[in-house]
Protein backbone atom coordinates (compact mmCIF):
# COMPACT_ATOMS: atom_id res chain seq x y z
CA UNK A 1 0.00 0.00 0.00
CA UNK A 2 1.52 3.29 -0.80
CA UNK A 3 1.63 6.49 1.21
CA UNK A 4 -0.75 8.41 -1.30
CA UNK A 5 -3.48 5.42 -0.98
CA UNK A 6 -3.15 5.86 3.08
CA UNK A 7 -3.76 9.43 2.91
CA UNK A 8 -6.14 9.64 0.25
CA UNK A 9 -8.19 7.72 2.96
CA UNK A 10 -7.66 9.89 5.48
CA UNK A 11 -7.98 13.03 3.38
CA UNK A 12 -11.11 12.11 1.33
CA UNK A 13 -12.95 12.02 5.30
CA UNK A 14 -11.76 15.00 6.47
CA UNK A 15 -11.01 17.75 4.53
CA UNK A 16 -14.65 18.69 3.70
CA UNK A 17 -14.58 19.56 6.98
CA UNK A 18 -11.94 22.08 7.58
CA UNK A 19 -11.56 25.51 5.87
CA UNK A 20 -10.62 25.14 2.05
CA UNK A 21 -7.55 26.53 2.06
CA UNK A 22 -6.41 24.14 4.82
CA UNK A 23 -7.74 21.55 2.44
CA UNK A 24 -5.86 22.50 -0.55
CA UNK A 25 -3.03 22.63 1.85
CA UNK A 26 -3.59 19.17 2.80
CA UNK A 27 -4.11 18.05 -0.89
CA UNK A 28 -1.13 19.72 -1.84
CA UNK A 29 0.95 18.07 1.49
CA UNK A 30 0.29 14.47 0.13
CA UNK A 31 1.35 15.34 -3.19
CA UNK A 32 4.46 16.35 -2.16
CA UNK A 33 5.33 13.16 -0.55
CA UNK A 34 4.12 11.47 -3.06
CA UNK A 35 6.75 13.39 -5.32
CA UNK A 36 9.37 12.75 -2.76
CA UNK A 37 8.32 9.26 -2.34
CA UNK A 38 8.83 8.63 -6.00
CA UNK A 39 5.02 7.20 -6.34
CA UNK A 40 3.41 7.98 -9.29
CA UNK A 41 0.09 8.36 -7.40
CA UNK A 42 1.01 12.23 -7.30
CA UNK A 43 0.26 13.05 -10.13
CA UNK A 44 -3.23 12.58 -9.18
CA UNK A 45 -2.69 15.07 -6.17
CA UNK A 46 -1.12 17.35 -7.78
CA UNK A 47 -4.21 17.93 -10.42
CA UNK A 48 -6.77 18.27 -7.12
CA UNK A 49 -4.38 20.55 -5.09
CA UNK A 50 -4.22 23.21 -8.39
CA UNK A 51 -8.16 22.50 -9.37
CA UNK A 52 -9.64 23.08 -5.84
CA UNK A 53 -8.65 26.77 -5.75
CA UNK A 54 -8.30 29.22 -8.79
CA UNK A 55 -6.03 31.55 -6.49
CA UNK A 56 -3.50 28.91 -5.37
CA UNK A 57 -3.08 27.73 -9.04
CA UNK A 58 -1.06 30.69 -9.03
CA UNK A 59 1.74 28.84 -7.08
CA UNK A 60 2.87 25.88 -7.25
CA UNK A 61 2.55 23.74 -4.22
CA UNK A 62 6.67 22.96 -4.15
CA UNK A 63 6.95 26.61 -3.11
CA UNK A 64 4.87 25.86 0.28
CA UNK A 65 6.26 22.98 1.56
CA UNK A 66 9.67 21.79 1.55
CA UNK A 67 12.20 19.49 3.76
CA UNK A 68 13.90 21.77 6.25
CA UNK A 69 17.43 20.66 6.58
CA UNK A 70 16.19 18.34 9.74
CA UNK A 71 13.99 16.75 7.24
CA UNK A 72 11.13 18.12 8.38
CA UNK A 73 8.23 19.29 6.69
CA UNK A 74 7.87 23.35 7.02
CA UNK A 75 6.13 26.05 5.35
CA UNK A 76 8.23 28.13 3.01
CA UNK A 77 8.42 32.14 3.37
CA UNK A 78 6.40 32.16 6.66
CA UNK A 79 10.50 31.96 8.35
CA UNK A 80 10.12 35.85 9.41
CA UNK A 81 6.76 35.56 10.71
CA UNK A 82 6.45 35.92 14.23
CA UNK A 83 3.90 33.43 16.02
CA UNK A 84 2.62 34.22 19.39
CA UNK A 85 0.67 31.60 21.33
CA UNK A 86 -1.59 32.66 24.36
CA UNK A 87 -1.68 30.18 26.36
CA UNK A 88 -3.94 29.90 30.01
CA UNK A 89 -6.22 28.05 32.03
CA UNK A 90 -10.18 28.20 31.02
CA UNK A 91 -11.28 31.77 30.99
CA UNK A 92 -8.39 32.92 32.20
CA UNK A 93 -8.72 35.93 29.02
CA UNK A 94 -7.03 34.53 26.23
CA UNK A 95 -9.63 35.60 23.39
CA UNK A 96 -9.77 38.74 25.22
CA UNK A 97 -6.01 39.45 25.16
CA UNK A 98 -5.92 38.48 21.45
CA UNK A 99 -9.24 40.68 20.73
CA UNK A 100 -7.37 43.60 22.39
CA UNK A 101 -4.23 42.84 19.70
CA UNK A 102 -6.42 42.32 16.89
CA UNK A 103 -6.56 46.23 16.56
CA UNK A 104 -3.18 46.81 16.02
CA UNK A 105 -2.29 46.66 12.28
CA UNK A 106 -0.04 43.88 11.32
CA UNK A 107 -0.93 41.85 13.89
CA UNK A 108 -3.42 38.85 13.14
CA UNK A 109 -4.98 36.74 15.57
CA UNK A 110 -6.55 33.48 15.69
CA UNK A 111 -8.41 32.27 18.39
CA UNK A 112 -9.60 28.38 19.49
CA UNK A 113 -11.87 26.97 16.90
CA UNK A 114 -14.46 26.37 19.39
CA UNK A 115 -16.97 26.35 17.27
CA UNK A 116 -15.52 23.71 15.16
CA UNK A 117 -15.55 21.64 18.27
CA UNK A 118 -19.30 22.39 19.35
CA UNK A 119 -20.40 21.16 15.69
CA UNK A 120 -18.76 18.81 13.76
CA UNK A 121 -21.51 17.81 11.04
CA UNK A 122 -23.83 18.30 13.63
CA UNK A 123 -22.29 16.49 16.83
CA UNK A 124 -20.78 18.29 20.05
CA UNK A 125 -17.96 16.45 20.87
CA UNK A 126 -17.31 19.29 23.44
CA UNK A 127 -20.13 18.35 25.21
CA UNK A 128 -20.37 15.28 25.01
CA UNK A 129 -16.66 15.16 26.49
CA UNK A 130 -18.06 17.15 29.70
CA UNK A 131 -20.64 14.31 29.54
CA UNK A 132 -18.52 11.52 29.74
CA UNK A 133 -14.68 12.02 29.44
CA UNK A 134 -14.11 8.84 29.57
CA UNK A 135 -16.27 7.76 26.33
CA UNK A 136 -15.52 10.96 24.64
CA UNK A 137 -12.07 12.07 25.34
CA UNK A 138 -10.43 10.57 22.54
CA UNK A 139 -13.19 11.82 20.14
CA UNK A 140 -12.94 15.48 21.40
CA UNK A 141 -9.13 15.64 21.61
CA UNK A 142 -8.56 13.76 18.34
CA UNK A 143 -10.38 16.47 16.74
CA UNK A 144 -8.85 19.49 18.20
CA UNK A 145 -5.53 17.77 17.49
CA UNK A 146 -6.50 18.11 13.67
CA UNK A 147 -7.97 21.52 14.21
CA UNK A 148 -5.04 22.85 16.13
CA UNK A 149 -2.34 21.54 13.58
CA UNK A 150 -4.35 23.19 10.66
CA UNK A 151 -4.50 26.61 12.75
CA UNK A 152 -0.41 26.10 12.54
CA UNK A 153 -0.02 25.52 9.04
CA UNK A 154 -2.78 27.92 8.08
CA UNK A 155 -0.50 31.12 5.80
CA UNK A 156 0.51 33.98 7.57
CA UNK A 157 -0.79 36.96 6.29
CA UNK A 158 0.68 39.87 8.51
CA UNK A 159 4.01 40.22 10.20
CA UNK A 160 2.63 38.94 13.56
CA UNK A 161 0.41 35.67 14.47
CA UNK A 162 -1.09 35.56 17.87
CA UNK A 163 -2.85 32.30 18.48
CA UNK A 164 -4.84 30.97 21.01
CA UNK A 165 -2.75 27.88 22.46
CA UNK A 166 -1.48 25.31 20.48
CA UNK A 167 -0.86 21.85 19.59
CA UNK A 168 1.28 21.16 22.82
CA UNK A 169 -1.10 22.87 25.15
CA UNK A 170 -3.71 19.96 23.83
CA UNK A 171 -1.42 17.30 24.83
CA UNK A 172 0.28 18.60 27.90
CA UNK A 173 -2.53 19.83 29.46
CA UNK A 174 -5.77 18.77 28.25
CA UNK A 175 -4.76 14.92 26.78
CA UNK A 176 -2.75 14.96 30.20
CA UNK A 177 -5.19 15.38 32.27
CA UNK A 178 -7.70 13.34 31.25
CA UNK A 179 -5.33 10.75 31.16
CA UNK A 180 -3.91 11.15 34.30
CA UNK A 181 -7.29 11.37 36.07
CA UNK A 182 -7.94 8.08 35.09
CA UNK A 183 -10.43 9.41 32.59
CA UNK A 184 -9.02 8.43 29.35
CA UNK A 185 -8.13 4.71 28.81
CA UNK A 186 -4.48 3.43 27.93
CA UNK A 187 -4.99 2.63 24.51
CA UNK A 188 -6.50 5.78 23.86
CA UNK A 189 -3.91 8.44 25.19
CA UNK A 190 -1.01 5.93 23.13
CA UNK A 191 -3.08 6.40 19.89
CA UNK A 192 -2.69 10.46 20.36
CA UNK A 193 0.39 10.00 21.46
CA UNK A 194 1.84 8.28 18.77
CA UNK A 195 -0.09 11.06 16.40
CA UNK A 196 1.33 14.02 18.44
CA UNK A 197 4.96 12.60 18.30
CA UNK A 198 4.63 11.71 14.82
CA UNK A 199 3.28 15.49 14.18
CA UNK A 200 5.90 17.21 16.16
CA UNK A 201 8.96 15.00 14.47
CA UNK A 202 7.52 15.42 11.15
CA UNK A 203 6.42 19.28 10.76
CA UNK A 204 7.70 22.36 11.84
CA UNK A 205 4.99 24.17 14.41
CA UNK A 206 6.45 27.30 14.44
CA UNK A 207 6.26 29.07 17.69
CA UNK A 208 8.16 31.96 18.94
CA UNK A 209 6.83 33.16 21.80
CA UNK A 210 4.59 31.59 24.58
CA UNK A 211 2.53 34.46 26.74
CA UNK A 212 0.79 32.25 29.85
CA UNK A 213 -2.08 34.41 31.07
CA UNK A 214 -1.14 33.06 34.70
CA UNK A 215 -4.86 33.32 36.98
CA UNK A 216 -6.19 31.40 39.91
CA UNK A 217 -8.47 29.05 39.54
CA UNK A 218 -11.07 30.89 41.44
CA UNK A 219 -10.77 33.74 38.95
CA UNK A 220 -11.61 31.21 36.25
CA UNK A 221 -14.57 29.56 38.16
CA UNK A 222 -15.99 33.40 38.33
CA UNK A 223 -15.54 34.19 34.59
CA UNK A 224 -16.57 30.84 33.18
CA UNK A 225 -19.72 31.28 35.19
CA UNK A 226 -19.99 34.76 33.64
CA UNK A 227 -19.44 33.86 30.00
CA UNK A 228 -21.73 30.45 30.19
CA UNK A 229 -20.94 28.99 28.04
CA UNK A 230 -23.83 25.68 28.14
CA UNK A 231 -21.22 22.54 28.03
CA UNK A 232 -18.59 24.13 30.52
CA UNK A 233 -21.69 24.98 33.40
CA UNK A 234 -20.55 21.03 34.60
CA UNK A 235 -16.93 22.32 35.26
CA UNK A 236 -16.10 22.30 39.38
CA UNK A 237 -12.93 24.10 40.94
CA UNK A 238 -11.20 21.29 41.25
CA UNK A 239 -10.83 21.10 37.42
CA UNK A 240 -9.63 24.20 36.96
CA UNK A 241 -7.60 24.11 39.35
CA UNK A 242 -5.72 20.40 38.19
CA UNK A 243 -5.44 22.46 34.55
CA UNK A 244 -3.92 25.07 36.36
CA UNK A 245 -1.30 22.71 38.25
CA UNK A 246 -0.10 21.14 34.56
CA UNK A 247 0.35 24.72 33.64
CA UNK A 248 2.43 25.63 36.15
CA UNK A 249 4.41 22.71 36.07
CA UNK A 250 4.78 22.86 32.10
CA UNK A 251 5.82 26.95 31.72
CA UNK A 252 6.65 28.15 35.34
CA UNK A 253 8.43 25.48 37.09
CA UNK A 254 9.20 23.50 33.40
CA UNK A 255 9.30 19.99 35.14
CA UNK A 256 7.34 18.49 33.02
CA UNK A 257 7.34 18.77 29.06
CA UNK A 258 9.38 20.20 26.86
CA UNK A 259 8.76 24.18 26.05
CA UNK A 260 8.60 25.15 22.53
CA UNK A 261 9.21 28.94 22.75
CA UNK A 262 10.17 31.61 25.38
CA UNK A 263 7.58 32.53 27.85
CA UNK A 264 6.28 35.29 28.78
CA UNK A 265 4.07 35.40 32.02
CA UNK A 266 1.38 37.81 32.75
CA UNK A 267 -0.68 37.79 36.16
CA UNK A 268 -4.22 37.50 34.43
CA UNK A 269 -6.29 38.13 38.22
CA UNK A 270 -7.14 41.31 37.78
CA UNK A 271 -10.09 43.69 36.29
CA UNK A 272 -10.82 43.73 32.50
CA UNK A 273 -9.24 47.52 32.95
CA UNK A 274 -6.09 46.65 34.54
CA UNK A 275 -5.34 43.67 32.40
CA UNK A 276 -5.61 46.15 28.89
CA UNK A 277 -3.14 48.25 31.23
CA UNK A 278 -0.76 45.41 31.81
CA UNK A 279 -0.96 44.35 27.55
CA UNK A 280 0.11 47.90 26.88
CA UNK A 281 2.98 47.73 29.18
CA UNK A 282 3.79 44.45 27.81
CA UNK A 283 3.24 45.18 24.22
CA UNK A 284 7.06 45.64 23.36
CA UNK A 285 8.20 42.35 25.44
CA UNK A 286 5.53 40.86 23.10
CA UNK A 287 6.29 41.62 19.83
CA UNK A 288 9.64 43.23 19.95
CA UNK A 289 11.75 42.01 16.89
CA UNK A 290 8.68 43.78 14.73
CA UNK A 291 8.32 46.80 17.02
CA UNK A 292 8.61 48.95 14.00
CA UNK A 293 5.43 47.71 12.31
CA UNK A 294 2.59 48.27 15.33
CA UNK A 295 0.09 51.46 14.49
CA UNK A 296 -3.30 50.74 17.34
N1 LIG B 1 -9.75 40.83 33.22
C1 LIG B 1 -11.01 40.41 33.21
N2 LIG B 1 -11.84 40.73 34.20
C2 LIG B 1 -13.12 40.32 34.23
N3 LIG B 1 -13.67 39.54 33.26
C3 LIG B 1 -12.89 39.18 32.24
C4 LIG B 1 -11.52 39.58 32.14
N4 LIG B 1 -11.01 39.07 31.01
C5 LIG B 1 -11.99 38.37 30.43
N5 LIG B 1 -13.13 38.43 31.13
C6 LIG B 1 -14.41 37.80 30.86
O1 LIG B 1 -14.27 36.44 31.28
C7 LIG B 1 -14.89 35.56 30.36
C8 LIG B 1 -13.82 34.62 29.80
O2 LIG B 1 -12.88 35.36 29.05
P1 LIG B 1 -12.27 34.81 27.69
O3 LIG B 1 -11.42 35.88 27.11
O4 LIG B 1 -13.37 34.25 26.83
O5 LIG B 1 -11.38 33.61 28.26
P2 LIG B 1 -10.64 32.42 27.49
O6 LIG B 1 -10.57 32.77 26.04
O7 LIG B 1 -9.31 32.31 28.15
O8 LIG B 1 -11.47 31.19 27.74
C9 LIG B 1 -15.53 36.43 29.30
O9 LIG B 1 -16.88 36.62 29.65
C10 LIG B 1 -14.76 37.75 29.39
O10 LIG B 1 -15.53 38.85 29.00
N1 LIG C 1 -7.34 20.47 24.15
C1 LIG C 1 -8.42 21.07 24.70
C2 LIG C 1 -8.61 22.43 24.57
C3 LIG C 1 -9.74 22.99 25.13
N2 LIG C 1 -10.63 22.22 25.77
C4 LIG C 1 -11.85 22.83 26.29
C5 LIG C 1 -11.71 23.69 27.50
C6 LIG C 1 -12.83 24.67 27.35
O1 LIG C 1 -14.04 24.10 27.83
C7 LIG C 1 -12.94 24.85 25.84
C8 LIG C 1 -12.25 26.05 25.28
O2 LIG C 1 -11.28 26.52 26.13
P1 LIG C 1 -11.09 28.09 26.51
O3 LIG C 1 -10.61 28.76 25.26
O4 LIG C 1 -12.38 28.64 26.94
O5 LIG C 1 -10.06 28.11 27.58
O6 LIG C 1 -12.38 23.68 25.29
C9 LIG C 1 -10.41 20.87 25.89
O7 LIG C 1 -11.22 20.16 26.52
N3 LIG C 1 -9.32 20.32 25.34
Amino acid sequence: MTFAYLCVNILCRSAPQLYSHSAVTSWRLVAFRCKAFGDRTGAFFRTRAYSNNSETKKSSYLTMLSYSSQGKLVRNGQEKKLVICVEGNIASGKTTCLEYFSKTSNIEVLTEPVSKWRNVRGHNPLGLMYQDPARWGITLQTYVQLTMLDRHLSTISAPVRMMERSIYSAKYIFVENLYRSGKMPEVDFAVLSEWFEWITQNITIPVDLIVYLQTSPQTCLERLKVRCREEEKVIPLEYLEVVHQLYEDWLIKKTSFHIPAPVLVISADDDMQKMLHQYEENREKIIACHSSYFVI
